[in-house]
């Protein structure tokens, strides 16, 4: 936060004269690839994913998984169109080390994984990594079986030492600060001598739809799972033991990465249109067309996909995102360029995210000349007229494409290391200059 402009990286977002009028084809899901990865690595045949997503946190899974053993070769799916990845499923040794860079899903899905390797695995990522909550992975595991060095700290760098083989059974965890503790166990479960239960004994669970897509992944490569939702009990989970059927996956666009093309429909009274929305899906993405549709605008879902159409106008909202708090910074800058004030609510857990979300959005929208307060689970947001400046991102990618929808209505706004995208969206800026060479 103290570095001088001179020496940084910086993206000159482009400002939208017009109304925006384009299509923009969104790559793969990143919690749906790297899940896909996970429970291809599992499965007692091979499998294909298609269309996933190449970006730092699907590679980094994919690298990591070869690493331990697992075949993952470039393809053509099955029937011959698109790019795939051809999963083949192998036993899992160790030594080995893993890279998690900061991606949640790899420091929190792979220590199970690494479970059940021949071997000692050693998990290492970027400094944030060692910030971000992994106790809820690293306590549940030891009491199903697991041998795991940590140094006392609770985080990363650790190493699991893997036995061939976890028991498994029933473990009590507090996912408050992160949904991915409870998707990580399940994702294994089915390979755990006797599956899992899992009961979440903390307060506010957040991210249920990532949840919930954990739990139809898993189902859908034949795992048996009671929960909460299909009349299980409360906050339990149970997974069986069983073995996965590799599938032919073809992986759904990234909804959440939608998030900023949608908001410039939004921001410039324009119109998007994203190919292959799902008419069914568990991407927490999917509530934008309510949360957008709020903030001003409509959308349909029709065969060419989602069409969202701004009216020109943008309002405040007073919205809990507990359940879709990825989508927080996108809905931040949106309310930050709204006619009325929003509160956005049930998301301190984004405090440990990438990076502090709720402080950096605070400190960057108010740099621009904005009126943005911190509550004890969100923000405030008062709109105020803002002006160009330097918009730091702090190596976290929801954070540059807020920025960037902030520079649509804002001149002179300059993103900071706009590269950061790569972590689940590399092609970024490229995509966003296309879509706004379409301004009508
Ligand atoms: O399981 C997943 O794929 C994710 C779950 C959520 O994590 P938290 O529950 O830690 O917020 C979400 O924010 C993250 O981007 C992806
Ligand atoms: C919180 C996020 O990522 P991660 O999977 O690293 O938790 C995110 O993508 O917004």
């Amino acid at each position: 936060m103290t570095e001088s402009s001179a020496h940084l990286d910086l993206w000159p977002a482009p400002y939208a004269s017009g109304a925006v009028d384009a299509t923009v084809a969104v790559p793969g899901s990143k919690s749906v690839t790297n899940r896909a990865l996970v429970l291809a690595a599992l499965a007692s045949e091979p499998g294909w994913l298609r269309r996933p997503l190449r970006s730092r946190d699907t590679l980094l899974m994919a690298e990591a998984l070869r690493t331990l053993g697992v075949g993952i070769e470039e393809g053509v799916g099955p029937d011959g169109t698109g790019e795939a990845w051809r999963v083949i499923p192998a036993g899992l040794h160790g030594p080995a080390t893993v890279d998690v860079g900061n991606a949640g899903t790899v420091m929190r899905f792979l220590p199970p994984v690494a479970a059940l390797a021949d071997g000692p695995v050693h998990f290492d990522g970027d400094p944030r990594s060692h910030e971000r909550p992994l106790h809820g992975v690293i306590d549940a595991l030891r009491v199903l079986g697991a041998r795991i060095d940590d140094g006392g700290r609770g985080a990363l760098p650790l190493t699991v030492h893997g036995g061939g083989a976890l028991d498994g059974g029933k473990v009590d965890i507090d996912a408050s600060s992160s949904s991915q503790f409870v998707s990580a166990l399940l994702l294994s479960a089915p390979r755990f001598n006797q599956g899992v239960e899992v009961r979440h004994t903390g307060e506010r669970l957040p991210s249920m739809p990532h949840i919930r897509m954990t739990v139809d992944m898993l189902r859908a490569v034949g795992a048996q799972v009671d929960e909460p939702e299909t009349g299980g009990e409360p906050n339990v989970w149970r997974v069986s033991p069983s073995a996965l059927l590799g599938r032919d996956l073809v992986i759904e666009p990234d909804l959440s990465n939608a998030q900023p093309f949608l908001a410039a429909a939004l921001v410039t009274g324009g119109r998007v249109t994203i190919p292959d929305w799902p008419s069914r899906t568990t991407q927490p993405g999917d509530a934008l067309r309510e949360i957008f549709t709020g903030m001003g605008g409509s959308c349909e879902l029709t065969e060419a996909g989602l069409t969202f159409t701004g009216s020109g106008r943008i309002h405040g909202v007073d919205v809990d995102l507990g359940e879709v708090g990825e989508l927080t910074p996108g809905i931040a800058a949106v309310a930050a360029l709204a006619d009325s004030p929003s509160t956005l609510r049930g998301v301190a857990h984004l405090r440990l995210h990438e990076t502090d979300r709720l402080a950096a959005l605070t400190k960057e929208i108010n740099e621009l000349g904005g009126d943005v307060t911190e509550t004890a689970d969100g923000l405030h947001i008062r709109p105020r007229p803002l002006h160009g400046g330097v918009f730091h991102t702090y190596d976290d990618h929801r954070m540059a494409t807020a920025g960037a929808i902030i520079g649509l209505a804002v001149e002179g706004v300059e993103i900071e290391n706009v590269a950061t995208t790569a972590k689940t969206l590399p092609d970024f800026p490229q995509m966003w200059t296309e879509m706004l060479a379409t301004e009508a």
